[in-house]
């Protein structure tokens, strides 16, 4: 089966949490509209760039592209961006079999350009399971909630700010969203800039019904935040993750990062003569940004009666061993588990800092600080435009002996690189995230790595340096770990992946920190990119590839 979207992106003012802002919309719609597939359909979104001043690019988030990678849509990495008045035919598959696993869950989609995320280019990709397949867990009714956090700044300013000197960081959001609402305080406003009678801004209700069984899919596509959900007096049932089931767990606060999806099963069976509270509060950074409110509405209760309680303002932010337990307790399930090989080929140790080069603020892995080429790699390595990106391949490691994680360090040999590691087809790699202080004393952010066209094994976390992955194997998770394609580096801690490079293609893996990307956070990787089939002439008309339209 084939679902045709046709979409246009557009500026449009919208007051999502009452204050009037310029968003990027699809449709006019901001988050935009959400893609329903069957596992092993195909999506076809023709998209029409109607932005009068700038490019576009959109990524299927968690979606593989087997055998379409430059349907990926990463700007500067699998195509040339979608220039104001084209259009671009986005097609894939949700999601072919490869030799693991088919992929029926709950995925994303958004902007891969600048920072259009944050200017609201975001939605959902739900795919549900063939007719007759069932899934390993019961429910009546499938509900969907996606996380985002609000600034009221233009994108264009907080770009400006994070490559300028002196440096100006985009701080905390004004507000945080749930399924595209939330609420400003608008009273020391005019009304015409922040309106709370706006019913754009009202929050979102979700009715249920006395003794109904839900499946409710969440998904964070925040700028910055990490956030934990809760719905007051409700436990969830975690059961899938990035599109894979997990061992059923209970939980009263979902910690979700930025790029993970979860579905959790809850059972509406509380007093059904009011309403609750459903809250999304900020996690990992010392919070600035009001608690974002939504309502758990029994049904026959009217959908905005306030529930009679103060709402909950979930964990502390700073209960970093709680998020990590919670990250530990995820295990693929039982009747799921896609063991990883036993043992890699290569080993990749990234150590995460932030640092300055000639002045500006950049964040960089092994010294690399990730920028883009003119011309995107897939197009360049299938074409041998070797001049188009630096050849020499970022290090594999940094010193790992010698190098203080703890304390702040000038890092003066770090440099801008658009250079890409270059990894052996259907070869097994470890990657171990390391994380390290900032440029601030006594500090080290927690940042969710995203990989593109890969699901990985999470193996293991931990505090400090001492992942040794081959001295000591105990401390990793080869039985059933789950896998994902986003998975959180704590402060001042490693987290241990393997991946099977099993996707001919050239993939970006990045922090999901829309600002932490734009400064350079992630790298780039080709693995069997021989492999790739002809390359389509749309994804073409930038940098070198000019000459390959018009010869
Ligand atoms: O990249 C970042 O910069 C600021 C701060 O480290 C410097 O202002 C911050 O909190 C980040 O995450």
């Amino acid at each position: 089966v084939t679902h045709r979207h046709k979409w246009e992106v557009n500026y449009g003012y919208k007051s999502p949490d009452c204050y009037k802002k310029l968003a990027i919309t699809i449709n006019g719609e901001s988050p935009g509209p959400t893609i329903h597939a069957q596992q092993g359909d195909t999506i076809v979104v023709e998209l029409n760039n109607a932005l009068f001043s700038e490019n576009v690019a959109v990524h299927w988030h968690g979606i593989r592209q087997i055998g379409t990678p430059w349907s990926d849509g990463t700007e500067a990495v699998t195509q040339c961006p979608i220039m104001p008045g084209d259009t671009f035919i986005y097609k894939f598959v949700v999601d072919k079999s490869n030799t693991m696993n088919m992929q029926a869950g709950t995925y994303l989609y958004h902007a891969h350009y600048g920072m259009q995320l944050t200017a609201g280019l975001y939605g959902f990709i739900i795919v549900s399971v063939p007719d007759g397949v069932l899934e390993p867990f019961v429910y009546d009714h499938d509900r969907s909630i996606i996380l985002k956090d609000w600034y009221h700044a233009s994108t264009y300013e907080q770009a400006t700010g994070l490559s300028s000197i002196p440096f100006g960081w985009v701080g905390e959001p004004q507000s945080l969203l749930i399924n595209g609402k939330g609420r400003f305080n608008c009273s020391l406003l005019d009304s015409s800039v922040c309106n709370a009678k706006n019913p754009e801004c009202s929050p979102y209700s979700l009715t249920v019904v006395p003794g109904g069984r839900y499946r409710l899919r969440i998904g964070s596509l925040a700028s910055l935040s990490a956030m934990s959900f809760e719905i007051e007096g409700h436990n969830m049932t975690v059961v899938e993750a990035d599109g894979n089931y997990v061992e059923p767990f209970e939980t009263k606060h979902l910690y979700i990062n930025s790029g993970e999806t979860y579905s959790v099963l809850v059972k509406a069976d509380q007093d059904s003569s009011r309403n609750y509270w459903i809250t999304a509060n900020v996690v990992g950074r010392k919070p600035s940004t009001p608690t974002g409110l939504a309502i758990f509405n029994y049904y026959p209760n009217h959908r905005h009666k306030k529930p009679p309680t103060v709402p909950t303002t979930g964990p502390l932010w700073n209960d970093t061993a709680s998020q990590l337990a919670q990250s530990r307790a995820i295990k693929a399930h039982h009747d799921f588990v896609h063991s990883p090989p036993p043992r890699s080929d290569r080993m990749i140790v990234l150590l995460n800092t932030q640092n300055k080069i000639n002045g500006y603020y950049h964040w960089s892995l092994n010294n690399r600080s990730l920028t883009l080429p003119a011309t995107p790699y897939l197009i360049s390595l299938k074409q041998n435009f070797n001049g188009a990106f630096d050849q020499n391949p970022p290090p594999d490691s940094y010193d790992v002996e010698n190098y203080d994680i703890y304390s702040v360090h000038d890092n003066v040999n770090t440099t801008s690189s658009n250079a890409i590691y270059s990894i052996k087809f259907n070869s097994t790699v470890d990657i171990i995230l390391q994380n390290a202080n900032s440029m601030t004393t006594g500090n080290s952010e927690t940042h969710p790595w995203h990989m593109h066209g890969h699901d990985f094994w999470v193996l293991g976390f931990g505090n400090g340096t001492k992942f040794d992955m081959v001295n000591d194997p105990k401390g990793f998770n080869l039985v059933n770990p789950i896998m994902k394609n986003t998975v959180p580096l704590y402060p001042y801690g490693w987290t241990a992946l393997r991946v099977r490079t099993d996707n001919p293609g050239v993939w970006i893996f990045h922090c999901h920190i829309e600002p932490h990307l734009f400064m350079g956070m992630g790298i780039v990787f080709e693995a069997g990119v021989e492999k790739v089939g002809k390359l389509p002439k749309s994804i073409m008309g930038c940098g070198e590839t000019k000459r390959l339209i018009n010869p």
